[in-house]
């Protein structure tokens, strides 16, 4: 666990942060860790990003908006494909799709892991070839399968019994043998909240190699000969750093790997290690590179394989976060600041829960910055939170601002990319932000914002 994951405030009300939290020598700096790799303060003390002043997007686009730098996601995919170049790594679109998006993961050579009919339908609408497509899903529906199917998606991860008898018989009735990867539950404890940890025993997801499910879910699907198995799949969890749940991972499919080989002559061919790389999202978080985490994994998988006298499996990987995490900054505009006397000062956003979740969900920790000027005011323990009827509403629950903050003022919070645009609600009726790609001087809207007419579309009567 990271020192910001345990949550102690340093005495009870005192206007003090938790014990990670640094009072910064320089409160307008930018810590480079945190930002998009364009976004500079220039001499105006004004955020830009892909060459552009943050005021000027707010004043074209409004906030709260959520701002994306295309040269670092871009970058950021090269860097996955570049560091992983022996393997295939999917982008995981439940952190952030829309066909933009799929644009570009297509146009930098990753594959796509969607996990709904949904993110498919915009997969397809963007004209992502469907041979490199993965599909998840705990609970794919018969009409989901059926689109996959119809599609010709290239993987699709069985999660259940259930699951394989509907995709066995819907593979006879149209005639296909689908690619298929078995999710397996490896029953390692990812350090991670407790929320986004998928891989011990007692969940949802998969098969429980423990229990046996996992071996008995391989030997149905060979012995009935309809489903291509491709290999095994095993993802423990979303914003890890520990990469030992990484080894103790591969290190148990690979048994299970050994076992299936042992019993029934087959080497499954493939092996997914799915995603969970963390970033960072305070100033204490210092998450590994794409290619440190391939040196690491694939020593792992090699020494691994080595012992079981095994082949190395074709390795696929499926990162979300660490591609798109740091790539966004969501912009807010100031509306009030109160000091609770004693306690802490809270600086009202336009924006909130409904745009950021993870706060409120995973008590997660984020930075902020004032964004459209520099300060020489002192620094000052605040709390940024939204305009929702909830007292949990917080985007930031600690973060030294310049003490002069006030409304009319734009406040920047980075690493916003993933799970926030796709996890927004439109709670109180506020209308969900747009996502505004910026890159060499000039910006587009590839999300538009929601509208009270889009909101009412759906109210009938
Ligand atoms: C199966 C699977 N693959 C990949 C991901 C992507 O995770 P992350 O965004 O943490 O890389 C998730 C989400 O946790 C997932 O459930
Ligand atoms: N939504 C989670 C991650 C879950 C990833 C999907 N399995 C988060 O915001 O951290």
């Amino acid at each position: 666990m990271r020192a910001h994951e345990a949550g102690a405030l340093h005495g009870d009300l005192g206007n003090r942060g938790p014990a990670w939290l640094r009072t910064p020598e320089d409160v307008n700096a930018l810590v480079p860790q945190l930002w998009p790799r364009t976004v500079t303060r220039d001499e105006s003390g004004s955020l830009r990003v892909g060459g552009v002043d943050v005021a000027d997007l707010a004043a074209d686009y409004g906030t709260p908006a959520y701002f994306l730098d295309e040269e670092d996601l871009r970058a950021r995919c090269r860097d996955f494909a570049s560091a992983f170049a022996e393997a295939d790594v999917y982008y995981a679109g439940k952190s952030f799709l829309c066909k933009a998006v799929v644009r570009v993961v297509d146009e930098e050579g990753l594959f796509l892991d969607v996990c709904s009919g949904g993110e498919l339908a915009v997969a397809l609408a963007a004209g992502f070839p469907p041979e490199r497509i993965g599909f998840h899903g705990n609970n794919k529906s018969v009409s989901e399968l059926r689109r996959a199917l119809d599609a010709g998606v290239g993987r699709i991860i069985v999660d259940s019994f259930h699951e394989i008898a509907r995709l066995t018989e819907l593979s006879r009735e149209l005639s296909k043998r689908p690619g298929v990867l078995v999710r397996v539950t490896v029953g390692v404890e990812a350090h991670t909240h407790e929320f986004i940890a998928t891989a011990h025993e007692d969940q949802k997801f998969g098969f429980s190699l423990a229990g046996g499910a996992a071996f008995a879910a391989c030997a149905q699907i060979l012995d009935e000969g309809v489903l291509d198995l491709r290999g095994l799949h095993s993802h423990i969890g979303s914003q890890i750093f520990d990469t030992s749940g990484f080894e103790v991972a591969a290190r148990r499919i690979l048994e299970l790997q050994a076992q299936i080989r042992d019993a029934r002559g087959v080497e499954l061919p493939e092996l997914d290690l799915g995603g969970g790389f963390g970033i960072a999202y305070t100033t204490q978080d210092d998450p590994s590179t794409p290619g440190d985490l391939a040196k690491r994994i694939n020593k792992i998988v090699e020494s691994e394989c080595e012992l079981a006298a095994l082949r190395v499996p074709h390795l696929s990987i499926e990162p979300g976060r660490a591609i798109v995490g740091p790539s966004v900054f969501t912009l807010y505009e100031v509306g009030t600041v109160k000091d609770v006397d004693g306690i802490r000062t809270y600086v009202s956003v336009d924006g909130g829960m409904s745009d950021n979740i993870r706060t409120a969900l995973y008590d997660a920790s984020y930075s902020a910055t004032l964004a459209n000027r520099r300060s020489d005011a002192e620094p000052m323990l605040a709390r940024v939170v939204g305009k929702h009827c909830e007292s949990g509403d917080i985007v930031v629950k600690d973060e030294f601002l310049p003490s002069d903050v006030q409304p009319g003022d734009l406040v920047a919070v980075p690493g916003t990319g993933a799970y926030c645009r796709s996890m927004a609600s439109n709670y109180n009726h506020v209308p969900r932000p747009p996502v505004v790609a910026v890159r060499d001087g000039a910006a587009r809207v590839i999300v538009r914002r929601e509208t009270e007419d889009d909101l009412l579309a759906l109210d009938v009567g």
